[in-house]
């Protein structure tokens, strides 16, 4: 006999089954081997010029990242249309979208920072160095798609500065805590992304970019020089990225492709399981 679809709904354990401490897929590399991001312990900055395939591979690691228990969203896009296709699973899920305000980004960011400071306090008092799965804590993951906008386009010259202030803080301390930072942009110069800031990504993935010194700017001086040169990408080929983890050489990768269909679908999805699912992780194999 089959059971009623009412008693289905409430006998089928419905919720996300990974965690954000797994590791996320975002590609395949020249040799045909699937590419992982430890992406709790990292951050990601994801440059290159405008239609190179930087939105796709935040819309992977967003897409990865709302499929996970443990996960609560804070998404900064003054465009919309990229992680705004979030806004209501990123309030379902207890987090924040937050599109041009200037001030409204700074207010999330503020409190960001004291978010931080308590995380380090209890790792202090705990004798710890960093957060483990084990913790059960949520891996607060700081999604930015269009870092230039806040720093150099709106807003005064002191938000501006603040705005870079909270996003270095953050991105220099924020791994150990597990709230690590994703940030694009289109624009990769010195003025948007100086070495100082640079240098705190773990990893750091250029897409095609107009000039040598650009590429350079992304994934370290000397690397264009070098052969690993992301203006040599071609523009037939979007989606393709050199990718640098900290202390290793970059590596070619293709990102995986979501169409806007299936992002809807997604974004349907995980907001549907917040709102009426278990929140409680279900094992794989249940
Ligand atoms: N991994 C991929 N596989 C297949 N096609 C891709 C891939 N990445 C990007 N594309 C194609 O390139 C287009 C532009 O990609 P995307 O919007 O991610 O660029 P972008 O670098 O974010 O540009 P912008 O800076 O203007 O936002 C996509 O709409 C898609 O058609």
């Amino acid at each position: 006999m089959h059971a009623a679809l009412s008693e289905l709904t409430v006998t089928i354990p419905v919720a996300p089954s990974m965690s954000m401490f797994d590791p996320v897929f975002v590609g395949i590399d020249e040799f045909g081997n699937p590419v992982y991001l430890d992406l709790v312990y990292h951050n990601l900055l994801d440059a290159g010029e405008p239609g190179g395939g930087k939105s796709v591979l935040i819309q992977n690691l967003v897409g990865h990242a709302f499929l996970c228990h443990d996960f609560t969203p804070v998404l900064l896009d003054p465009k919309w249309v990229e992680l705004g296709m979030w806004m209501e699973a990123a309030e379902a899920a207890g987090g924040v979208f937050v599109g041009p305000d200037i001030e409204a980004a700074l207010r999330v960011l503020r409190r960001l920072q004291k978010v931080m400071d308590r995380r380090y306090s209890w790792l202090v008092a705990h004798g710890r160095r960093k957060f483990l799965p084990s913790d059960l804590i949520k891996v607060i993951g700081i999604f930015i798609d269009e870092l230039a906008y806040y720093t150099a386009t709106t807003g005064t010259p002191e938000q501006q500065k603040e705005f870079i202030a909270l996003v270095r803080d953050l991105v220099a301390r924020g791994r150990a805590c597990a709230m690590p930072v994703i940030a694009a942009t289109q624009r990769p110069s010195v003025d948007i992304i100086p070495t100082s800031l640079r240098d705190l990504f773990g990893y750091r993935a250029a897409f095609r970019c107009t000039t040598p010194n650009s590429s350079d700017i992304i994934l370290g001086h000397g690397w264009a020089s070098a052969g690993f040169n992301a203006q040599a990408i071609s523009p037939t080929t979007p989606g393709v990225f050199y990718l640098i983890a900290e202390g290793g050489i970059p590596h070619l990768v293709k990102a995986a492709y979501l169409t806007d269909a299936q992002i809807h679908q997604l974004v349907d999805y995980v907001t549907w399981i917040r709102r009426n699912g278990d929140p409680a992780p279900v094992p794989l194999a249940a």
